[in-house]
């Protein structure tokens, strides 16, 4: 099948590089309080998808593979026509950017009223696998003068794979001082229970939840989809799959358990063993038990990508059509105010909480997966608990 052109062709790497620093210039002379957002990316265009691959399959904290060097190209680019498609499918590309930015604007100039002590913020976007890559966003803050930063991971729930690699890169970077010297760095690691992350996901599901007939309400089942994970991640310790099952309980409990629920895991990759049960099977089943009603909603991720607009809405949407099913979907945090407004909380409560000398990170954070043998994983937090030092 022919691509479809790009439709963000302005996308284009340079762009992106610009868009590595967010919010308004610092007034002259302060330098700025860095909020760097942290998440994997997504290609802009389709053209950058290959890219985008090569980066993520040569990720050995997300995808630890024999000869990582020469077996990660390989596997992008067998893997790149596929992948191709589905980004041409939802419009030519990943929203993630656009998306980071316009939640990143936000949350900073909220932060200045809520934490005018640390004012001016300025977010920075620093994507793990597409533009602006760690590295890039690391030199427009040595540029900026820095020297106060904190590292936001935009995954609200922590895995080793997602936040810890993000962190393990920006560590590297840092600690040879390409952010700048003498940067003070703090991490906000996890936040998968906070109020406003679950008002925002719980409005948005009683948005789709008004979409059915008022009868045929209740009996709807709310489907929680996540992204899986393997089962070797799991099994040495990794926190994500608890964080993501106490995101869902905080979820139904602000909704006062309107609805029966259940949580699932999607998009799994490649042969070996990974945490079920997967929401395609999940659908299926439900249709067999007569449940027709179902409402998907994604619950690890904070704006749209391929999960969401083409495996949910594309994939699975169109099997469970088939199965007679009415099937609907939360629409994910995207632009939703509520949601900024809960970035712009977490970030200074956090702040507030280092000037009471808290200290740059969290007590969970320093605890290692009983199971980790990355050894950078350990030099990380040692750094970032020291402020960076
Ligand atoms: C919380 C979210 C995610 C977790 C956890 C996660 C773990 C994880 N992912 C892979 C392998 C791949 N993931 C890919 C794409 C992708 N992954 C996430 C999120 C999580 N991944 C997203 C949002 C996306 C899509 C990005 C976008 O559209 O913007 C891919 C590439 C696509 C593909 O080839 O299918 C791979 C590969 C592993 C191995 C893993 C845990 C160890
Ligand atoms: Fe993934
Ligand atoms: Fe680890």
């Amino acid at each position: 099948m022919a691509l479809a052109a790009p439709r963000r062709t302005s996308l284009t790497r340079s762009l992106a590089r610009s868009f590595a620093s967010l919010h308004n210039a610092p007034p002259q002379g302060k330098s700025p309080t860095a909020v760097v957002m942290m998440n994997m990316g997504g290609p802009a265009t389709v053209a950058e998808t290959h890219d985008f691959l090569k980066n993520l399959f040569s990720d050995g904290d997300l995808i630890p593979l024999p000869f990582q060097r020469f077996l990660a190209p390989y596997i992008a680019r067998r893997r790149t026509p596929q992948i191709e498609k589905q980004y041409a499918d939802i419009g030519g590309g990943s929203p993630i950017l656009r998306y980071t930015q316009l939640q990143g604007e936000g949350m900073a100039r909220l932060l200045d009223e809520l934490h005018p002590e640390t004012a001016p913020h300025k977010a920075y976007v620093a994507f793990r696998y597409a533009h602006p890559l760690t590295q890039e966003t690391a030199r427009q803050m040595k540029a900026d003068g820095v020297k106060r930063a904190v590292a936001f991971s935009q995954y609200p729930q922590y895995s080793c794979s997602t936040t810890g690699s993000s962190l393990n890169e920006m560590f590297r970077r840092g600690s040879v001082g390409e952010a700048g010297e003498g940067v003070e760095w703090s991490v906000i690691d996890r936040w998968g229970t906070h109020p406003g992350f679950v008002e925002a996901v719980a409005q948005n599901i009683e948005a789709a939840l008004a979409t059915f007939d008022a009868s045929a309400r209740k009996d709807a089942v709310l489907l929680f989809s996540a992204h899986s994970l393997p089962m070797s991640v799991v099994n040495r310790g990794d926190p994500y799959i608890l964080e993501v099952s106490a995101s869902v309980a905080a979820v139904m409990n602000r909704l006062g358990h309107s609805n029966p629920y259940r949580l699932v895991w999607q998009s799994q990759v490649g042969p070996s063993a990974w945490m079920g049960m997967q929401t395609g099977e999940a659908l299926k089943g439900l249709a067999r038990l007569g449940k027709k009603r179902v409402v998907l909603v994604p619950i690890a991720f904070t704006s749209d990508h391929i999960e969401t607009l083409y495996e949910l809405d594309l994939e699975y949407a169109a099997e469970a059509r088939e199965l007679g099913m009415e099937v609907r979907r939360a629409e994910s945090l995207n632009e939703s105010p509520v949601f900024i407004r809960a970035l712009a909380d977490i970030a200074a409560q956090h702040l507030r909480d280092c000037s009471a000398g808290k200290g740059p990170v969290s007590t969970q954070f320093l605890l290692r997966c009983p199971g980790c043998t990355n050894a950078t994983c350990g030099q990380q937090k040692t750094w970032f608990a020291r402020g960076g030092r």
